[in-house]
């Protein structure tokens, strides 16, 4: 049976040294980091997470702020916001909450971000920062599995890794990060994705999964090696009738099925999503301190 990687433990003591960071800072008379999310429209899951980033900063001492806006909002009107916040002073960082209504130019939008405020790590320049091994903010989901590897000792050097979808966010710098230089890194990764002609060829040859895909229960046993470890970055509410809340969360991973044979494996919830949460603070506090040191210079 395999080991649990616990992403609601692992985030709790990340959380608690973010924390133990800011005390030192108000202590030596500074303000407290501020990040701020913008939240467009009202999707329920968006809702939530963003809701959820507000009580993050609440927990480890930061400054919040939650800008809500409709719908309807044209391009036009968001890129405006998104200047707004470019020239707040006193403002370490903001997220623009993914997904955006279908009318709004997602790339257009991360793009107007100013570089040094984008804690979600997904401008051009900060993209392009981390797949240099430049010191950037890393986009918070492959930041945390990194972590998360990291904290549980699981060495990725020399290792095989398919990472399951080419998302922005997820998949594409997830296969960056571990193939650059460094512990986690230098592994041979693979990027499979919906034109991959025999996804699961891949996936019996990895020493490590990533799957990032949305697809509910999509890697069964068959598909993995021995001992392999397995990362679940899926969420997808499945609707069920006779639970209480008439759906549960299912992960990529078929997990009483897969679970005997790997090494190691994220649960859904409770995993990867926990991480994601606690990178965002890191990102905010590595744009904090780059602030506080340059108002020192
Ligand atoms: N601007 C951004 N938009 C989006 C991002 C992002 O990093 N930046 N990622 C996702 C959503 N997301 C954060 O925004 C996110 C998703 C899920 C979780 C999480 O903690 N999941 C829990 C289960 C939560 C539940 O009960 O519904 C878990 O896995 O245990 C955190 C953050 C897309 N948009
Ligand atoms: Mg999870």
């Amino acid at each position: 049976m395999a080991n649990i990687l616990d992403g609601i433990k692992l985030s709790k003591q990340i959380k608690q040294e973010i924390k133990d960071e800011v005390i030192q800072y108000v202590n030596q008379g500074y303000r407290r980091p501020h990040l701020l999310a913008l939240l467009v429209g009202e999707n329920a899951a968006s809702v939530t997470y963003v809701n959820n980033k507000i009580k993050d900063c609440q927990a480890v001492g930061f400054k919040s702020s939650l800008v809500k806006l409709k719908n309807t909002i044209t391009e036009e009107g968001l890129l405006k916001e998104v200047g707004k916040l470019n020239e707040t002073d006193g403002l370490d960082g903001f997220i623009v909450q993914l997904p955006l209504p279908k009318h709004i130019n997602q790339e257009r939008i991360i793009t107007a971000i100013n570089p040094d405020k984008d804690v979600d790590g997904f401008h051009p320049v900060n993209f392009g920062k981390m797949a240099l091994g430049i010191e950037s903010f890393l986009p918070a989901t492959p930041y945390g599995i990194m972590e998360m590897l990291s904290r549980y000792k699981i060495s990725t050097e020399g290792k095989q890794v398919v990472v399951i979808g080419r998302s922005r966010i997820v998949g594409r710098p997830m296969s960056i990060l571990l193939s650059r230089k460094g512990n986690p890194g230098d592994a041979t990764v693979t990027l499979v994705h919906s034109k991959t002609v025999d996804i699961p060829k891949h996936t019996r040859n990895a020493d490590i999964i990533i799957t990032a895909l949305g697809v509910p229960q999509f890697l069964k046993a068959d598909m993995i090696k021995q001992g392999s470890v397995i990362i679940d970055v899926g969420i997808t509410k499945v609707e069920d009738f006779t639970s209480e809340k008439g759906y549960y969360l299912s992960g990529d991973v078929d997990f009483p099925e897969v679970s005997p044979k790997a090494s190691w494996i994220t649960p859904v919830p409770g995993g990867v999503g926990p991480m994601t949460r606690a990178m965002l603070l890191k990102n905010t506090l590595f744009a904090y301190s780059k602030e506080i040191k340059k108002q020192n210079k």
